[in-house]
């Protein structure tokens, strides 16, 4: 067991050791002179390239530490990933624990086959070392299989707790209309893509690695403690697990940072994971700005700034890699001779009875044990270091769920622009009712704070349309997005149709993945639209009325996918928006400058259309042409004034 050191300082060992050491030294001076030119450099463009959001916001101190907070944010996270006790979750946390005992066994079983065989082999007994060689090679394959399973049941586990994670947390970011409030109405959460893909994998990753190497090493340390227990007396194992405890508080003490660098890291790789999709969604625009060197800068300051980050973890993580090696390795090794020797020396066991080669045969088999126990003291204690990146995993992970919860209970945080009062939520009073939007003394405040309006009262009727206008900035769409209850109502009273009842067009059309056919019908599916009674004849006149029967011939019918965000021009795209409003056919529909890139004629057939169909229109729009198809204009003077009144003969209209 003992390695022969001593025969390895010769003199022209030390030569190349001392020449090897020489030229590390020189080239890591070099690289340092470098990295530290080019770090200056990417610092300096980091500095002038400002890109994120999240830079408004005061710097708060992240903390992800293995202590109670963490206890109990894990105790909830994985509530949800584990849904009970009689769960398959359950099931395979117990076949790991299975297979971990049985490959422990396994090894025992290995140990004394091997000790049996190389006994056989010292004695000369031809036939005692054939037969043991035997009965080794019989017991491979199921040995090999014991050592699959837990590979079977820790990919398994990952996946299930994967599938509960992601399905939970959609199920809460899809909720009515949490995914639009978390961007634009709370300021808590950045990247929730890189949260709700990456993060959770890492996760459940980091939590079933954690089982694993906790559980076996756990198991191992059971059996093992027992077997040398009983083999070599009490004081041997003793020193081994004090050794274990007293490491232990040592390393996770001095592993404190790794979660909270594990926090910083997630959140720089979503900032560049953003950046990057930003440019694949906008490449068009920016092509044609040429502004290629621009998002390069961008892209790169972001990047400088994960690898900076992620070099500062690496020095971290080798300087503890050394700390850990000696701990959990060398220095286990160091205390596993002290403690083997321990019988030995004292004579204890009947040792000093023994002969020779029973002295030898019981070092043999205890020795490896010990190595072995060694071995699961070291990875226990190194289980500790996936515990502190959990910790990171779990901080980003439970702050997701928390501003999730908070949103569907209506509560918002945002970092206010100095100056502008806090947002109290949701202090007014919604009213559904068919055929009426009343709008009673609401006020008309951004998230920011920032008050449009102080009280806005109107009532339109059904059949009554509405044309709002005003200048920029006035407070137009804002006032949409209250009647769509995306932003919320701060005060007074609201009379409004249900949500289905009420179809919203925006500024920027938006076409799903899909078919043609899901484009009008969207967000209803095929089946919803088969079930509505809708069929393709009727979809056809449909898009006949807003002169796009065309794109059925071009496109291959209305089964044809593609990325119809690409594929159609701005006004077609306006036009789909149009065909899907006539295949709903809401009491009310709100149209937010949504026709500026429709031609006129087609622009006057499809209000026609809305006239016929009986779906009272709510329309911003700086198109004069639009004037007669309404009764009523509503004017935002975008200084906090309104006017709400008929439209007559002779006038004033604003517009172009
Ligand atoms: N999510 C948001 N958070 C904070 N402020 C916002 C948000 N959305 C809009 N605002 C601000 O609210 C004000 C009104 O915006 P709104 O979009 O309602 O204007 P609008 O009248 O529709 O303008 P336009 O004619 O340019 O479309 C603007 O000053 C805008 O900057």
């Amino acid at each position: 067991m003992a390695p022969n050191l001593s025969k390895y300082l010769t003199k022209n060992n030390a030569y190349v050791v001392a020449a090897a050491a020489t030229a590390l030294w020189i080239i890591s001076s070099r690289s340092r002179k470098q990295k530290k030119s080019s770090r200056k450099i990417s610092k300096k463009v980091e500095e002038e390239v400002k890109y994120m959001i999240t830079e408004k916001k005061q710097p708060t101190k992240v903390k992800a530490y293995v202590d109670k907070q963490f206890l109990k944010n894990i105790i909830k996270l994985l509530k949800i990933a584990i849904p009970g006790w009689n769960s398959s979750e359950i099931g395979y946390l117990i076949l790991i624990a299975g297979s971990l005992v049985s490959r422990s066994l396994c090894d025992i079983y290995v140990i004394y086959q091997i000790t049996k065989i190389e006994s056989a082999l010292i004695s000369m007994d031809k036939k005692r070392f054939m037969r043991q060689l035997l009965v080794y090679l019989v017991s491979l394959p199921f040995i090999s299989i014991v050592n699959n399973l837990l590979k079977f049941s820790t990919g398994s586990l990952r996946i299930k707790l994967r599938t509960n994670m992601t399905n939970h947390l959609y199920e809460e970011y899809l909720k009515n209309y949490t995914y639009y409030r978390m961007t634009n109405l709370d300021n808590r959460i950045v990247n929730a893509d890189q949260l709700l893909t990456v993060d959770i994998d890492k996760f459940c990753d980091g939590v079933t690695e954690f089982y694993c190497n906790t559980t076996k090493p756990f198991l191992d340390i059971a059996i093992y403690l027992y077997k040398l227990n009983t083999n070599l007396g009490f004081g041997t194992p003793a020193l081994m697990v004090g050794y274990l405890a007293l490491s232990g508080v040592i390393l996770t003490n001095l592993r404190k940072p790794t979660g909270p660098l594990t926090v910083i890291e997630q959140k720089l790789e979503g900032e560049y994971r953003h950046i990057n999709s930003r440019i694949i969604t906008h490449a068009e625009e920016i092509a044609f700005y040429q502004g290629n060197l621009k998002e390069k800068s961008t892209v790169m300051a972001s990047f400088n700034k994960l690898i900076r980050h992620l070099r500062k973890s690496l020095h971290f993580h080798v300087l503890m890699g050394i700390i850990d090696n000696i701990i959990t390795k060398y220095f286990a090794f160091f205390m596993g001779y002290i403690a083997m020797a321990m019988p030995f020396i004292t004579g204890s066991h009947g040792l000093s009875q023994a002969g020779q080669e029973e002295r030898q045969r019981t070092y043999y088999a205890n020795g490896s044990m010990l190595v072995r126990l060694g071995q699961a003291i070291g990875r226990l204690i190194l289980a500790g270091r996936a515990l502190t990146r959990l910790a990171g995993f779990t901080v980003r992970v439970i702050e997701l769920k928390e501003v999730l919860t908070d949103l569907n209970d209506g509560k918002y945080q945002r970092t206010m622009v100095t100056g502008s009062k806090d947002v109290k939520t949701n202090e007014g009073k919604l009213i559904f009712k068919d055929k009426i939007i009343k709008f009673d003394k609401v006020p008309i405040v951004t998230p920011n704070g920032d008050v449009l309006i102080k009280e806005l009262s109107m009532e339109v009727k059904s059949g009554m349309n509405v044309l709002v206008c005003g200048p920029n900035g006035a407070g137009k769409s804002s006032l949409f997005r209250i009647l769509g209850q995306l932003w919320p109502l701060l005060g007074g009273e609201l009379t409004k149709p249900p949500r289905n009842k009420l179809f919203y067009i925006p500024q920027k059309p938006y076409m799903t993945l899909g078919s043609l056919r899901d484009q009008i019908t969207y967000p209803q599916s095929r089946n919803e639209a088969t079930r509505r009674g809708c069929t393709d004849s009727k979809l056809r006149e449909y898009l006949k009325l807003v002169e796009l029967e065309y794109l059925l011939e071009r496109e291959g019918g209305f089964d044809a996918v593609e990325d119809w965000l690409e594929v159609l021009s701005g006004g077609e795209k306006q036009r789909i928006a149009m065909a899907r409003l006539f295949y709903h056919a809401p009491q009310f529909a709100i149209l937010d400058e949504c026709t500026s890139a429709v031609s006129l004629d087609v622009e006057e057939s499809m209000y026609g259309y809305c006239r016929r169909a009986g779906i009272t229109l709510l329309t911003v729009s700086h198109r004069k042409s639009l004037w007669k198809h309404h009764e009523f204009v509503l004017y935002l003077d975008g200084r906090g004034s309104y006017t709400f009144e008929p439209i007559k003969e002779g006038m004033e209209q604003f517009g172009s």
